[in-house]
């Protein structure tokens, strides 16, 4: 029997999503994705992998993360997504240079392992995603973590938009995410600068929430773990309202808020959080 899909998935669905066969399933994969279990279901980790490149964003990272990213969107058992480093020392490197030595004009324009696949797409996801970022976070790297909701980094973390060094511009989303953190005049002077700073500095900018000792892993995990006690619908209209309402004038925006709000209002885990508190007791969330 033909099976009947969904026309608003159709709509949904670009030609740059089309999932792609990555090459070997055998091959050692440079982005992970793992699923936490028990108290911690409903997190899920991003591992990026590629020690030779320092996490660049190679043709098999992006094409691998945009397999990921692709299934994940539609993933209703996700409530937050944690991106990470498997490689010490490094977050993520940015753009792979060496694959770009011989890139013509019309591969950096049209390429679709462009970094911006990735980023585009994991600023889009519904749920909240939070970055850890240890050590070096530059370029197409920054701007991964641009991408994220939330930000957090140890001290000593290297964060920069090093593109105007190379004599481009990011092109992963860090002109325009970059200004929206930090305010524009310190966004300019970032990224016309091409300038490093510290995570520690970071934080004091608000680029990242929270800049730790060690340990930026463990903050992303504990903001994780605090999310999965709220609830999912309400947090993924949350999302909506604040992304889509920050694109806004304000009455505009006011106005998404009360349409997200109204999505909210007709779900059981509102009437169970009202039962909950009545009852003294901590609410059951079912997501419905
Ligand atoms: C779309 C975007 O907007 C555009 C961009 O992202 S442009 C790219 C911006 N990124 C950069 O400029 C970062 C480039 N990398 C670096 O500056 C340094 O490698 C680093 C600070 C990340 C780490 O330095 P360090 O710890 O000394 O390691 P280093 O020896 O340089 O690198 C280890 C290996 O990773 C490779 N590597 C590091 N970053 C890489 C990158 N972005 N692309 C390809 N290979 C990279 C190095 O070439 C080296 O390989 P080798 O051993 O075969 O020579």
């Amino acid at each position: 029997m033909l099976k009947l899909v969904n026309p608003l998935l159709f709509s949904y669905i670009r030609p740059s999503e089309i999932p792609i066969r990555l090459c070997s399933a055998s091959s050692k994969l440079p982005v992970k994705l793992e699923k936490l279990e028990n108290e911690n279901k409903g997190i899920a980790l991003l591992r990026m992998d590629l020690p030779e490149k320092k996490n660049a964003f190679s043709a098999i990272m992006v094409k691998t993360f945009r397999k990921i990213l692709y299934d994940l969107k539609f993933d209703k058992e996700v409530r937050v997504l944690i991106l990470k480093s498997d490689v010490p020392g490094v977050f993520c490197s940015g753009a792979d240079l060496k694959e770009r030595l011989n890139f013509s004009v019309d591969d950096f324009l049209n390429s679709d392992t462009h970094p911006k696949y990735v980023t585009h797409e994991v600023a889009k996801l519904p749920f909240p995603t939070i970055a850890a970022i240890e050590g070096y976070a530059l370029g197409g790297g920054l701007e991964l973590a641009l991408a994220c909701d939330i930000r957090v980094a140890t001290n000593e973390a290297k964060l920069g938009l090093v593109e105007a060094k190379l004599g481009i511009i990011p092109g992963a989303g860090g002109t325009q995410w970059l200004s929206r953190a930090v305010g524009l005049s310190l966004a300019k002077e970032l990224i016309f600068t091409g300038r490093m700073i510290t995570g520690k500095d970071a934080a004091e900018i608000g680029l990242v929430s929270h800049a730790l000792e060690k340990d930026a892993f463990s903050k992303g995990m504990e903001i994780a773990k605090e999310i999965l006690k709220t609830g999912p619908i309400a947090v993924r209209m949350a999302k909506i309202a604040i992304d889509q309402g920050a694109q806004m004038d304000i009455n505009s925006g006011l106005t998404v808020e009360q349409q997200c709000y109204a999505q909210v209002i007709p779900t059981e885990d509102r009437v169970e959080a009202l039962k909950a508190f009545s009852e003294k007791r901590t609410p059951v969330f079912k997501g419905k």
